[in-house]
């Protein structure tokens, strides 16, 4: 008894030091803009000027759009937050996001993500890699993604365009809500999943696909998985130390064996395919030709590094793609019009086209590209960027520093709803985007992609499998909201992309 009640008095002893330090550490790191003197918003111990995932966990982007809306009011051109007690520097003037996305990116190169190439190899891919590492492998795979190479694995997406033809039938008949977005992530995984690991992933034949299980649970993240990432983000050299991973394991385990095996198949059985992998395998062997862009330092890709470019092109591209069709589905089918409009469009081109979705076909759908367009400005599944400074940098137009270390925030959300740029911007209209209206705005304020040396490498590859998913189900039917849809949307917290509560309901009726 007397032991526990010394051990429980030690142990409040303990919190209650520790809670003294952590007040006194942030109220020291809270000075840092003030110091500056750049106008920052007020952060709260600790969690600075992010929700307190515990008890109101908000989407990231949101909080960021959110912080947008209050620095714009006031009139700033940039400020100051804070991630816990990590200062960020927050950008709202479009000159100034150009600045560092393209203009001055020498100073901006990295995106300031945790990653452990040791202890969690997986981690160590093109999105959160940095430096000369990041500029590498950036040329390395550049040519990957040109539009030849887009139309070599143009077959590819279709045969399993097949597959989602096939389910709306089935989904349409039986007269119930669909969820639309559940649907075309089967599309987009069983795409990407043949394109980056040459695999029949089938996932609408096998409702419990491992890729398709494996592929949610790496873009999902519950409250403790947040707080890791946030403390390895905030303080990665001890999360170096403590050599924290990222990748849960068994996720680690399913890509890596996948990887391996499909090398292995391939390299013992002489098999090629016209797909991301094989790209990928020939970079490893060093077998590309310098005509098509490639240029050989004597450095080829390891296996691991293999493994872990698959994974990110898997799970950047199945996951944004199918965000992007499901919001426009929706917006699609509460404005009949320009549904019909989208439907016509696809059926005169395809008529040129003996009735196949051909690449040449997909690239003469003008009209859908505005609505894709217009899309990712309403949803832009990656809501906001960043980048972190790599050397000081001093601001051309104000007298501060931007120190070496500090993240920089591009608030994608902000920018896109902002009256200024797109008025009335909670109206859904294509027409934002006809050549004429895109080249009268400034280009840095419609960012769904990213800009500048960093941007998405795989838009093109995104754009094609979006048009051709929204090709197939709208030349064959009609899609009505579904009252099992909650509106007005709330966003969920726990999504690394774009997402919302409840998901997408739609109806759809043969034509
Ligand atoms: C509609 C579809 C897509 C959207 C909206 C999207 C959006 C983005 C955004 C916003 C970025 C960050 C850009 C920046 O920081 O400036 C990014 C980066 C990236 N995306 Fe995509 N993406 C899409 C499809 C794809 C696909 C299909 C792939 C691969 C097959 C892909 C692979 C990547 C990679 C590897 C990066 C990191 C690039 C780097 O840091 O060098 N994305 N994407």
């Amino acid at each position: 008894m007397f032991v526990t009640e010394s051990l429980i008095k030690d142990l409040v002893g303990v919190v209650v030091a520790l809670v003294v330090v952590v007040v006194a550490y942030s109220k020291w790191r809270y000075q840092y803009w003030k110091k500056k003197n750049l106008p920052y918003v007020q952060p709260t111990v600790p969690f600075g000027n992010l929700s307190n995932p515990f008890y109101k966990r908000e989407n990231f982007g949101v909080t960021m759009f959110q912080l947008y809306k209050e620095m714009k009011g006031k009139g700033w051109k940039h400020g100051g937050i804070f991630f816990l007690t990590r200062p960020a520097y927050f950008v709202i003037e479009p000159d100034y996001v150009r600045n560092v996305m393209s203009k001055d990116f020498q100073h901006f190169v990295d995106r300031g993500f945790y990653y452990n190439e040791k202890d969690d190899p997986l981690s160590a891919h093109l999105f959160s890699i940095g430096g000369q590492k990041w500029r590498n492998l950036r040329t390395k795979l550049t040519p990957t993604f040109t539009s030849g190479k887009m139309k070599m694995m143009f077959p590819t997406v279709v045969e399993c365009e097949g597959g989602l033809q096939k389910r709306i039938e089935e989904e349409s008949l039986k007269n119930e809500p669909i969820n639309i977005k559940e649907l075309l992530a089967r599309f987009t995984t069983d795409v990407i999943g043949s394109c980056a690991f040459g695999l029949n992933c089938d996932t609408f034949s096998d409702e419990n696909s491992p890729f398709r299980v494996y592929g949610q649970k790496i873009l999902t993240a519950s409250a403790v998985e947040t707080l890791k990432r946030l403390i390895a983000f905030n303080f990665p050299d001890i999360a170096h130390f403590l050599s924290l991973t990222v990748t849960p394991k068994d996720v680690d385990k399913f890509f890596r064996k996948m990887v391996t095996d499909t090398v292995n198949h391939r390299e013992k059985n002489d098999v090629i395919r016209k797909d991301f992998m094989q790209l990928l395998i020939d970079l490893k062997n060093n077998k590309l030709a310098e005509e098509d862009g490639y240029k050989h330092d004597g450095k080829t890709l390891t296996l691991e590094e293999i493994a872990a470019q698959s994974v990110v092109f898997f799970v950047a591209g199945f996951e944004t793609s199918s965000t992007t069709m499901a919001f426009a589905l929706y917006e699609l089918s509460k404005h009949q019009y320009i549904q019909d409009k989208v439907r016509h469009e696809i059926n005169t081109v395809l008529a040129k086209h003996d009735n196949k979705i051909t690449y040449e076909a997909i690239q003469e759908m003008k009209y859908m590209d505005q609505v894709i367009d217009e899309t990712l400005r309403k949803y832009p599944p990656v809501s906001f960027l960043t980048r972190e400074c790599v050397r000081d940098y001093k601001h051309p137009d104000d007298d501060i520093v931007i120190e070496k270390g500090t993240t920089v925030v591009i608030p994608t959300l902000g920018l896109h709803y902002d009256e200024d740029y797109f008025p009335d911007a909670e109206k859904f209209d294509p027409e934002r985007f006809s050549e004429e209206n895109k080249n009268s705005r400034h280009r840095y304020v419609y960012i769904p992609f990213g800009e500048g040396p960093r941007m998405c490498i795989g838009m093109r590859f995104g754009i094609m499998q979006s048009k051709v998913g929204l090709a197939a189900l709208l030349r064959s039917h009609i899609f009505t909201l579904n009252a099992k849809t909650q509106e007005p949307f709330e966003w969920r917290a726990d999504s690394f992309v774009l997402a919302v509560e409840g998901d997408i309901w739609l109806n759809a009726q043969k034509v």
